[in-house]
């Protein structure tokens, strides 16, 4: 299916101001997304107070900061996934190669299958390994059984699950474990061939094991996408970043290369949080 979008390119987009601190950071990188001037309310409730940031092609871009700061609704912006709440609204911009993701206009179901999300929790279908991935593939094309077959196979490899289930594609989903529950949602997720994918503390509820699988994946899948990950996990975010953005109270207090960061953060509160000595 191709992938053009409804609406069309907004020239009005404003220049992200001169004066940032994090004009420079990137620079020679694509954005794929740009969030401008990003404010984010629940009912009367400001989430986010006006956030500029740029989230680059094929990097992997980790959100974090404490909790409630509102890291994952800017991951829900996204993908619009507020779109389902009435007295949820964002204002500002948000543009996906230079498409406003907020406009009214857009093809939602367009948008999610360009820039996909996987939850904490992990949340397969109840139906069976390999519906589980058909399902969104066909939601969105219409492919012969044996590309489809093709198809499934290809994402459960990429998302290295594949030896894990080839001999059970018909079992379901909720029978696997909680690692392999969530190697088949980011399976799900790619197999829609989406351009952008955003996890949501993909990890939080798995093992060390699984979780060490779930980064190798991430490593391995920056090459074709462009990842947004927010984690709690400081050494998970180091590990599997170039790009952090550290948030505080609805604000992005920092951004720039993971090392930076980590190393030498300008702001007090990014290096309170990084070493703990916040709150
Ligand atoms: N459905 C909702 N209704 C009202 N307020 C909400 C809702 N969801 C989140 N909030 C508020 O928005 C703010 C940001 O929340 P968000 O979940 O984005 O934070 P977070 O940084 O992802 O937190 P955590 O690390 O705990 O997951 C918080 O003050 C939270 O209480």
């Amino acid at each position: 299916m191709a992938r053009t979008s409804a609406v069309p390119q907004s020239p009005s987009a404003p220049a992200r101001p001169a004066s940032s601190a994090n004009a420079f950071v990137g620079a020679g990188n694509k954005e794929k997304i740009s969030v401008r001037g990003l404010k984010f309310y629940y009912g009367d409730s400001l989430a986010l107070k006006g956030v500029d940031l740029p989230i680059y092609e094929r990097k992997v871009t980790a959100f974090i900061g404490p909790s409630g700061c509102g890291k994952s609704t800017l991951l829900r912006v996204l993908n619009r996934m507020y779109d389902l709440y009435p007295k949820q609204r964002a204002e500002g911009q948000a543009l996906l190669d230079g498409v406003d993701i907020l406009s009214p206009k857009l093809d939602l179901n367009l948008l999610r299958s360009r820039v996909g999300m996987v939850f904490q929790k992990p949340t397969p279908f109840p139906m069976s390994i390999y519906d589980n991935i058909a399902f969104g593939v066909r939601l969105y094309e219409t492919i012969s059984k044996s590309e489809l077959d093709g198809r499934v196979e290809a994402a459960l490899r990429r998302a290295a699950l594949w030896n894990e289930v080839k001999d059970k594609l018909d079992a379901s989903g909720l029978s696997l474990s909680g690692g392999q529950q969530q190697r088949l949602c980011i399976a799900r997720s790619i197999a829609v061939r989406p351009e952008v994918i955003l996890l949501d503390e993909p990890c939080s509820a798995l093992d060390p094991i699984s979780t060490a699988k779930i980064e190798e994946l991430i490593d391995e899948l920056k090459a074709d996408y462009t990842i947004a990950i927010v984690t709690h996990n400081m050494q998970q975010a180091s590990r599997t970043s170039e790009y952090t953005a550290f948030m505080y109270l609805g604000e992005l207090i920092e951004f720039g290369e993971t090392q930076q960061i980590f190393m030498s953060p300008h702001d007090r509160r990014t290096q309170d949080y990084i070493t703990g000595r916040f709150g």
